[in-house]
C-alpha cells in the first residue's frame, strides 16, 4: 500500500449538522470559512438526516471543497458518495466491510477507516485503506458512542505498525476532542519513533467555532508547528551532539548564556522564590517569578522557558500552571515541570496528572521519588519533599529516566549526589556538585530554574542545552565549596552565587570537559 500522494491530512475537518455543534449556523458557510481558514479535508457525517437531504447537502458542500481544492469524504454512506461524485468516504468498524467499499468505489477513490486498536490498524492497512481515523483520543461529548478511549500511549502503539513517512506508509490521524490547546501534544506525545500522524480530525473545534476561519487557522499553524519544534531532542538538521563530543559545544554555551538575559520564568514554590531568582540573575539569565496565570500568554512570547514547581501547591496554583503550560507549548517555548514533593500526597499524584493532560514538558525534573510519582509508582511514598533513602541501584535509575523519557518523549533529570539526565535515547550520570547543594534549601529547584533558560537559549539540541546548565551550576558549587570561607550551609550560599557569576565570566579557561564527572550510559 502506498500513500495516497494527494491526500493531505494535516487539518481534517469533520462535520456536524447538531443544533448542540453548529448552533443556527449554516453548514455550507461554516464549511466554506474552514476550507478559507485551510483544511486540508472534509467528510460530511451526519447521523439523522433523510438519504435525499444527504445527497443535496452533500452536493452543495462538494460546490464548495472543491473551489478550495479540498477532497471531500463522506461518513458511512457510499450511495451518497457515488451520488455526489465526491472524493471517498469514510467508514467505521460496524460500517460497509472495507473490501466491499473499494470493490464499489472507484480505484482513485480514498477511503479512511476507524482504527482503535493495533489489530483494527493491521487489518485496514492490509485492506488497503488510504488512512486510518485513529481513536478516541480524549473522550468527546460529540460522539457518545466511542468504543475506547485510548489517549496518547494508545495511539503510540497503533502508530507502531503504521510506518508513517515510508512509500509503504498509511495516513494516520488521530480524533476525539481535539482542539488548540492540546493539539500540539497530542501530536508530540503520540509519536512512535519516525511514525507520525499527519495530522489531527476534528469536529467541534471548528464547527462550534464563533469564527471557524480563524479556528481552522490557528489549528492548522500549529499542527505545522509541531513536528519541528517539539518531536524530537534535536533540531532536523543540526549536529547531534553524543557522548563526549558534546563537551566541545558547552563553554560556548554557557558564555552565551552569561550575556543573554534570556527569560527564566518562574511559577515556583514561595520557600525558593528569592534564592532561585538570584541563582537565574547570577548565570546570566533574567527571572521573573510570576504566578498569574493571566500573564502567561504574554510572558511567553519573550522567547523564555517556563519552569512550573508543584512544591507549594494550592487549588488556585494550579489553573495558573495549566494557563502556563498552554501557553508556553502555544508560543513554542520550553517548559519545565518540577513535581516537588509528588510522591508525598494524594493531591499531588492527582496533581501531577492533571499538569501532564495540560500540555507537554520540554523537561521533567525531580528526585527519585518525584520521578517515580510521575511514572505513577504506587510504591512511591515520599517524607515531604525529600527523596527519602533509595532503594534504587543507578541500573534501575538509568532505566527509570530513560522510559520515562521515551514515554512522554521529552527530558528527564532525576536530581541526587549523581544526577541523571536522559532524553530516551541519550542517559548520562553526572557526578559533579558539592555536598553543600544537598544542605540548603531550594537547590534543586533552582537548577530547574537555570535548565530551562539554557533550552531556551539553546535551541538545537535540548541534552546539551540542559547538560550546560547543570555543569554551569554543579561545577560553580565545587568551586564554591572551596573557598576558605565557605564552612557550611550558611556560607555556602553566598560563595555558590559569587561562583556562578564568577565561572560564566571566566568559562574560556575552564577546562570543562577535563572537569564534567559524566557517564554516558
Ligand atoms: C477521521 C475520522 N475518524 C474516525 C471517525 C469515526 O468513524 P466511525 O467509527 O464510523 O463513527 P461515526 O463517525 O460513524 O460515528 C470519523 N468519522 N472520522
Ligand atoms: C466523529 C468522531 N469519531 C470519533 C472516534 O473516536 O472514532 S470521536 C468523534 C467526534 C470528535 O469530535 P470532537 O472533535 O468535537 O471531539
Amino acid at each position: 500500500m502506498a500513500t495516497n500522494p494527494n491526500l493531505d491530512l494535516s487539518l481534517y475537518l469533520v462535520s456536524d449538522s447538531t443544533p448542540e455543534i453548529l448552533g443556527d449556523k449554516d453548514i455550507c458557510q461554516v464549511v466554506e470559512q474552514a476550507c478559507k481558514g485551510g483544511v486540508t479535508i472534509v467528510q460530511y457525517r451526519d447521523k439523522h438526516a433523510e438519504t435525499s437531504v444527504l445527497i443535496k447537502t452533500a452536493t452543495k458542500l462538494h460546490s464548495i471543497t472543491k473551489k478550495y481544492n479540498v477532497p471531500l469524504l463522506i461518513n458511512d454512506r457510499l450511495d451518497v458518495c457515488l451520488a455526489v461524485g465526491a472524493e471517498g468516504v469514510h467508514i467505521g468498524q460496524d460500517d460497509t466491510p472495507l473490501e466491499a467499499v473499494r470493490s464499489m468505489l472507484p480505484s482513485n477513490a480514498i477511503v479512511g477507516v476507524t482504527a482503535s486498536s493495533m489489530e483494527e490498524a493491521e487489518a485496514a492497512i492490509q485492506g488497503g485503506a488510504d488512512y486510518l481515523g485513529i481513536g478516541t483520543m480524549f473522550a468527546t461529548p460529540t460522539k457518545k458512542d466511542t468504543k475506547s478511549i485510548i489517549g496518547t500511549r494508545g495511539t503510540q502503539e497503533i502508530l507502531t505498525r503504521c510506518k508513517t513517512g515510508t512509500k509503504h506508509s498509511v495516513g494516520c490521524v488521530a480524533i476525539g476532542s481535539i482542539n488548540a490547546a492540546n493539539v500540539q501534544r497530542v501530536i508530540h506525545q503520540s509519536t512512535a519513533g519516525e511514525n507520525r500522524l499527519n495530522g489531527v480530525a476534528v469536529v467541534s473545534a471548528i464547527m462550534a467555532a464563533a469564527d471557524p476561519q480563524g479556528a481552522a487557522s490557528e489549528l492548522l499553524q500549529r499542527v505545522k508547528n509541531a513536528p519541528e519544534k517539539f518531536y524530537i531532542s534535536t533540531r532536523p538538521g543540526s549536529e547531534v551532539a553524543s557522548d563526549k563530543g558534546m563537551f566541545e559545544h558547552i563553554p560556548g554555551i554557557i558564555q552565551k548564556h552569561v550575556s543573554s538575559s534570556v527569560l527564566s520564568h518562574n511559577m515556583t514554590n514561595t520557600v525558593v522564590q528569592n534564592f532561585a531568582a538570584n541563582v537565574c540573575l547570577a548565570t546570566g539569565a533574567s527571572p521573573i517569578m510570576s504566578m498569574n496565570g493571566a500573564e502567561a500568554p504574554d510572558l511567553a512570547q519573550l522567547g523564555g522557558g517556563l519552569v512550573i514547581n508543584m512544591g507549594t501547591i494550592t487549588p488556585d496554583i494550579m489553573n495558573a500552571y495549566q494557563a502556563g503550560v498552554k501557553a508556553y507549548n502555544a508560543a513554542g517555548n520550553p517548559v519545565l515541570l518540577d513535581p516537588v514533593g509528588g510522591g508525598a500526597t494524594s493531591v499531588r499524584r492527582q496533581a501531577i496528572q492533571t499538569l501532564l493532560k495540560a500540555g507537554f514538558y520540554d523537561v521533567i525534573k525531580g528526585n527519585e521519588g518525584e520521578i517515580g510519582a510521575v511514572m505513577g509508582s504506587a510504591n512511591i511514598q515520599q517524607r515531604g519533599v525529600d527523596s527519602g533513602p533509595s532503594s534504587s541501584s543507578a541500573q534501575q535509575k538509568v532505566e527509570m529516566v530513560k522510559s520515562l523519557a521515551q514515554k512522554e518523549r521529552c527530558l528527564v533529570l532525576m536530581t541526587g549526589a549523581t544526577d541523571y539526565l536522559s532524553d530516551g535515547t541519550r542517559t548520562a550520570a553526572i557526578s559533579n556538585g558539592s555536598k553543600w547543594l544537598g544542605k540548603i534549601t531550594g537547590s534543586g529547584c533552582a537548577l530547574g530554574s537555570v535548565v530551562v533558560s539554557y533550552l531556551a537559549l539553546h535551541r538545537d539540541d535540548k541534552f546539551v542545552a540542559a547538560m550546560a546548565g547543570i555543569l554551569h551550576y554543579e561545577l560553580a558549587a565545587e568551586r564554591a565549596e572551596q573557598h576558605a570561607s565557605c564552612r557550611g550551609p550558611g556560607s555556602f550560599i553566598p560563595a555558590f552565587l559569587d561562583e556562578l557569576y564568577l565561572i560564566g565570566q571566566d568559562i574560556t579557561s575552564v577546562n570543562v570537559s577535563k572537569l564534567a564527572r559524566v557517564e554516558f550510559l
